[in-house]
């Protein structure tokens, strides 16, 4: 059998006497899209926190091509291949976009403070850099300061950082959100090309966006992940209808 990509088993998470993430099991195959969707508050953002690394499980284990990171700091598990986009941007307005995405690229490298040590470095840097504009076509607006960039944009830009380190396993919270419809569907096609050759797990409310990209969806309701299944199937599931009566799930 292959190794999942990303495996939750057992997964818990209380805060004081609440238990937030109830008990979640979870394969995600190398190279799949994976969306989880759900009611606000029913842990979506908790289970992220999980997985980077910014929460410490309480109980159960996460494995990231079959090795445990459970409770590991988020810069361990970004250094393993995993990377998170975060709902609040973590773009620097001041620095241009260029500078954003060469920091991010310096750092995924071992730099802490972007700063370099030898020309090569800078070369190997830049070079990565200017790969990573085109990816997220923001090359023409390299020199701006990241804070003039459109909201989209930014997000794009977000995406970029996020990609910037080579992992190849993507976590993306709410990439569409706030967005246009226009927007909406130039970032949808970015996530994409993006997610080509790597595991994309993402939090996303828009279920257009879910249904156009997710190879497959969970259900997250009170902590507990209620189907995993292919767009069609859980379309098509009679818990899920229930869990979302009054919203639109297809
Ligand atoms: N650090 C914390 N301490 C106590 N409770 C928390 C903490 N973080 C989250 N919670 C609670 O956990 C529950 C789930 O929150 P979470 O943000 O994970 O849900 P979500 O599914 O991402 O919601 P949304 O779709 O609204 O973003 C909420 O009731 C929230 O108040």
């Amino acid at each position: 059998m292959t190794i999942p990509a990303l495996e939750l088993s057992g997964l818990r998470k209380s805060f004081g006497s609440i238990e937030i993430i109830r008990g979640v099991d979870l394969a995600v195959p190398a190279g799949e899209r994976h969306a989880i969707i759900g009611p606000n508050g029913a842990g979506k953002s908790t289970l992220f926190h999980l997985v980077s690394g910014h929460y410490h499980p309480s109980e159960g284990s996460i494995r990231l091509r079959g090795e445990e990171i459970g409770g590991q700091p988020p810069h361990l598990i970004n250094r393993r291949g995993l990377s998170r986009s975060f709902q609040v941007t973590n773009v620097f307005p001041q620095l241009s976009v260029w500078e954003n995405v060469r920091c991010a690229t310096l750092w995924a490298m071992g730099y802490k403070y972007c700063f370099w040590r030898n020309v090569e470095t800078l070369d190997d840097a830049s070079r990565r850099t200017e790969e990573i504009l085109t990816e997220i076509n923001l090359m023409d607006r390299w020199n701006m300061p990241a804070g003039v960039l459109t909201y989209a944009e930014q997000r794009a830009l977000e995406i970029g950082l996020t990609i910037a380190g080579d992992a190849d396993i993507l976590l993306l919270d709410e990439p569409t959100a706030g967005m246009s419809h226009v927007e909406t569907e130039r970032v949808v096609s970015l996530i994409r090309k993006v997610s080509e050759n790597r595991t994309l797990v993402m939090i996303e409310h828009d279920m257009s966006v879910v249904f156009d990209l997710a190879d497959r969806i969970s259900v997250l309701v009170y902590g507990e992940v209620i189907a995993s299944d292919t767009p069609e199937r859980i379309k098509a599931n009679k818990a899920v209808q229930q869990a979302y009566l009054g919203t639109e799930v297809a």
